[in-house]
């Protein structure tokens, strides 16, 4: 059975060569993209001091990098539609090198709002979204194991970079540690520069995908549409909001990540609160990230298997709803002991659905239309990433208990989790009823054309006799 969507990319990908290469430069990519944010956290309670700043205030710093990395996924799109992943991904390499450089410097928390949470946060969605658009690019067959793979960077880089920071901050404070990281992070321009565009074969010829793909992958443009309209249209494909799958997946996004990322954020709170030490605590998160790691590439792997690829979104499902059970049961883990049993299941979870987050809407809506899907998700997706955490915290601070928390957000994944399933079945069906009436319509076509070469034939043989 095919996948839900052809890859319309007109052209076969290589599925392996230079694309291995751009799987490890998507890994550095990703990683930064997702690690980084993070990463930055150890610096928090050094700067919360110097500028006298509350909690809150200092931790507007990642989320305004986070923000600005989902709220720069269009803006990313356009330019990746435009000028290929390459060159956006290497200058978003140095837009978050500049603006750490930049933030060694600052005199005020604004200064770091702004630098590190807007310019490097546009500077992570340069890296995000061109590496992730470039793999549908280089892989077909075995594309759930090339996005599996790159995906794997988040956890590694997050854990390399959480030791490493601690390393420089202890050495050099936060200033020499910034000015530092604005050196280390310029590897996301080594990893652009990887990222070469595919030589698409076709009809036998090569020809290397200028990355202008996009305009002759567009419908035309309507007569009726203003210049500024068409040329916006050019750029991104509103049609999106139109496909039934592409619907299904950001109605069941939004409400998933409402609960995605808290319990990450309060799992080494709730085990304080619980009475453990801050050193077992950490190791929850250790625990949470080996399982992650090695859970990406494996669920890579799995959904590349002949007996999942073909129906990979029920797989996604099941990784969304296990998230929400996972939660849901947390506050029925007995002690310590408990919750690590807790931090390898959820760890399980939170890496199969982040293997396959990127996979699911490729397969959806095809390669070719990926990189304005993905820009157009992460701008929606940008408010329940940012509401998800300070609305779980709420609910620790009105109830004074975590297991609410836990609670709401195993709804938030289950409910979503259920509804894919539902949603993908019927999805699965139509699709399948159209294939056969496209199918049916072919046959038809071709049969027309074929009576009427023939009777074209006869014609021609008759006056040749007469
Ligand atoms: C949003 C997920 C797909 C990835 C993520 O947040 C992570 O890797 O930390």
């Amino acid at each position: 059975m095919p996948p839900a969507a052809a890859t319309n990319l007109g052209y076969t990908p290589p599925d392996g060569g230079w694309g291995w290469a751009v799987v490890f430069a998507a890994f550095i990519s990703i990683g930064f993209s997702y690690a980084f944010p993070k990463s930055l956290t150890i610096y928090f309670k050094e700067i919360q001091e110097y500028f006298s700043v509350s909690y809150s205030e200092i931790a507007w710093v990642s989320s305004v990098m986070l923000a600005s990395m989902y709220a720069g996924g269009p803006v990313s799109s356009v330019l990746v539609n435009r000028y290929g992943s390459r060159p956006v991904v290497m200058v978003g390499g140095l837009m978050v090198s500049a603006a750490m450089v930049l933030a060694s410097f600052g005199t005020t928390i604004i200064h770091l709002y702004l630098c590190v949470g807007v310019i490097g946060g546009f500077g992570l969605a340069f890296n995000l979204q061109p590496a992730l658009t470039i793999i549908g690019t280089y892989f077909q067959v075995k594309r759930p194991l090339a996005n599996g793979l790159a995906m794997t960077g988040s956890p590694v880089v997050l854990s390399t970079l959480a030791p490493l920071n601690q390393f420089l901050f202890d050495s050099f404070g936060w200033r020499g540690s910034f000015l530092i990281l604005g050196s280390i992070v310029l590897n996301c321009c080594v990893a652009g520069a990887l990222m070469r565009p595919v030589k698409k074969k076709c009809n036998g010829a090569a020809a290397e995908d200028t990355g202008a793909q996009l305009s002759n992958l567009l419908t035309e443009e309507s007569p009726s549409e203003s210049r500024s309209q068409s040329c916006m249209h050019k750029f991104i494909d509103f049609s999106l909001f139109k496909h039934r799958g592409f619907l299904i997946y950001l109605i069941g996004n939004v409400v998933m990540f409402f609960g995605f990322f808290a319990p990450v954020v309060f799992l080494a709170p709730y085990a304080k609160h619980q009475g453990i030490d801050e050193y077992s605590a950490a190791f929850l998160l250790s625990t949470f990230a080996l399982v992650d790691m090695f859970i990406r590439p494996a669920t890579g792997f799995i959904g590349n298997t002949k007996w999942i690829r073909p129906r990979i979104q029920y797989f996604f499902s099941f990784a969304v709803s296990y998230n929400g059970i996972c939660h849901l049961l947390c506050p029925l883990a007995p002690g310590y002991v408990g919750l690590v049993v807790y931090a390898v299941f959820f760890g399980l979870a939170f890496g199969m659905v982040s293997a396959l987050l990127f996979e699911a809407l490729m397969d959806i809506v095809g390669a070719h239309r990926f990189s304005t899907a993905v820009g157009l998700v992460t701008i929606i997706e940008c408010g329940p990433v940012l509401l998800g955490p300070p609305i779980s915290g709420a609910l620790v601070d009105i109830f004074g208990d975590y297991k609410y928390m836990y609670y709401a957000c195993g709804v938030f994944m289950l409910v979503p989790g259920i509804f894919f399933f539902i949603m993908h079945y019927y999805n699965y069906k139509k699709l399948d009823e159209e294939q056969r009436q496209s199918v049916t319509v072919e046959m038809r076509t071709s049969k027309d054309t074929l009576e009427l070469k023939m009777s074209q034939d006869d014609k021609t043989a008759h006056e040749t006799d007469g």
